[in-house]
């Protein structure tokens, strides 16, 4: 049996990657070593078998395993990785972290959609394999079809991120500015002759308040409100997270790098919304050709498991096309498909995914079923 360790496996992505790898029977299959970076010695989960938590700084420790799984984060990569390779270890390492993502020697691992590309990292000796980024997963797990049958032109996605993205703690500020914005208008709410105006003027003066609990949000409220940045900037005024999408995209794609030639546009706007741990999209696809609609959805739903068609119809896309619906699963609706007034290779879709699923731990376990078959 393979020896995996597993790093950051109690943290928000960890504890998810954790759930699933239980459901789908993947601690079977391996021998598990837990490690941790604040409680050496303590007390693994039930799958540790008893046996104390190890330092996931101990090179030593981390030499003896075939794998390791890694939610911890990208300064525990930085920090660890470079010196485990030193150390001559030959192993594969599989990192939720951004840190090594565009390296050449590693691939962005999505394997609904990239298996391929993975298959032949494989084949050449790769041994880095790196999850992508959320919004960029999620939306390839949407759209696949459509780039596999090499249908697309150029693609503008506008996102609606949720709190999860920014961590753990921003979802529990969420939840305490909700709460905050409630108890400020709870007698005005339980009187119906009260005047809107009020409750609302009420509404932002406490958003705006020093007081709103915004720490975690860079002291900006979310809740009743919407943050039109997410990450640091980069060049030509795109945010970092808008920048993953060209970047990572063509990566995942195995095409030439992003802006190079044969590579696909990709660029939008990422804004990061109320939403709990579902990351939306609106996406403007300019299509090489006029495809027909029901082409466009037959191409889409065959293209994996997990995709599912919502037909741009009023009361299931409401229904169906919301965090609300996915959030939870590993199902990826994608639905409003129509052509857009700009002309019948412009295609408009809508898609909404559970970021901590397909766009975090989903990835990393099924490579290690890749790596174990
Ligand atoms: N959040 C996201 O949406 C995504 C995150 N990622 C990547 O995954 C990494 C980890 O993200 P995330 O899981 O959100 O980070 P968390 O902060 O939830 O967990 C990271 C580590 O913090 C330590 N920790 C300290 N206090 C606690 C606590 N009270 N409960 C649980 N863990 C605690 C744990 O390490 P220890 O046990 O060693 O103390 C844990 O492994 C990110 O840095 C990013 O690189 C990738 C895709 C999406
Ligand atoms: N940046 C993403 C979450 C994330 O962790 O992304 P990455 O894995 O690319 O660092 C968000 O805020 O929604």
């Amino acid at each position: 049996m393979k020896k995996v360790g597993l790093v950051g496996w109690r943290g928000m992505v960890g504890s998810v990657l954790m759930q699933r790898m239980r459901d789908e029977g993947d601690f079977k299959l391996i021998e598990p070593v837990f490690f941790t970076t604040s409680n050496v010695g303590g007390k693994g989960p039930a799958e540790a078998g008893g046996v104390p938590l190890k330092d996931a700084a101990d090179i030593e420790a981390l030499k003896v395993l075939d794998i390791v799984i890694t939610c911890q984060g990208g300064d525990y990569t930085k920090e660890v990785f470079p010196k485990l390779r030193a150390a001559g270890w030959n192993g594969y390492w599989i990192d939720a972290a951004s840190s090594l993502r565009m390296a050449d020697d590693a691939i962005i691992i999505l394997d609904p959609v990239n298996l391929d590309v993975i298959k032949a990292g494989l084949s050449k000796g790769v041994r880095n394999y790196i999850g992508g980024n959320c919004t960029v997963s999620l939306m390839l797990m949407g759209l696949g079809g459509l780039f596999r049958h090499d249908l697309v032109e150029w693609v503008s996605a506008m996102t609606y991120q949720a709190a999860s993205g920014a961590g753990a703690q921003n979802m529990r500020e969420l939840i305490s500015q909700m709460g905050t914005l409630h108890d400020a208008v709870k007698a005005e709410l339980a009187d119906p002759a009260s005047a809107i105006l009020d409750i609302d003027r009420k509404v932002a003066e406490t958003m705006r308040a020093s007081s709103f609990p915004t720490k975690n949000f860079r002291n900006v409220p979310l809740a009743g409100s919407l943050i039109p940045w997410i990450d640091v900037p980069v060049e030509g005024g795109q945010s970092k997270e808008e920048w993953k999408g060209g970047a990572e995209c063509n990566k995942i794609l195995g095409k030439p790098a992003f802006r190079s030639p044969g590579s696909i546009p990709i660029d939008g706007l990422c804004v990061r919304v109320g939403a709990m741990r579902c990351h939306s999209q609106g996406l403007t696809i300019k299509l090489k050709k006029d495809v027909p609609l029901d082409e466009v959805s037959d191409i889409l739903a065959k293209a994996n498991d997990w995709v599912k068609v919502v037909p741009n119809e009023r009361e299931i896309s409401e229904r169906d096309l919301t965090p609300a619906a996915v959030t939870g699963t590993l199902t990826v609706p994608v639905g409003r498909l129509h052509k857009l007034a700009m002309g019948p290779e412009y295609l408009g879709a809508f898609t909404c995914g559970d970021q901590l699923l397909w766009g975090a731990a989903e990835p990393l376990r099924r490579m290690l079923r890749i790596l174990l078959d």
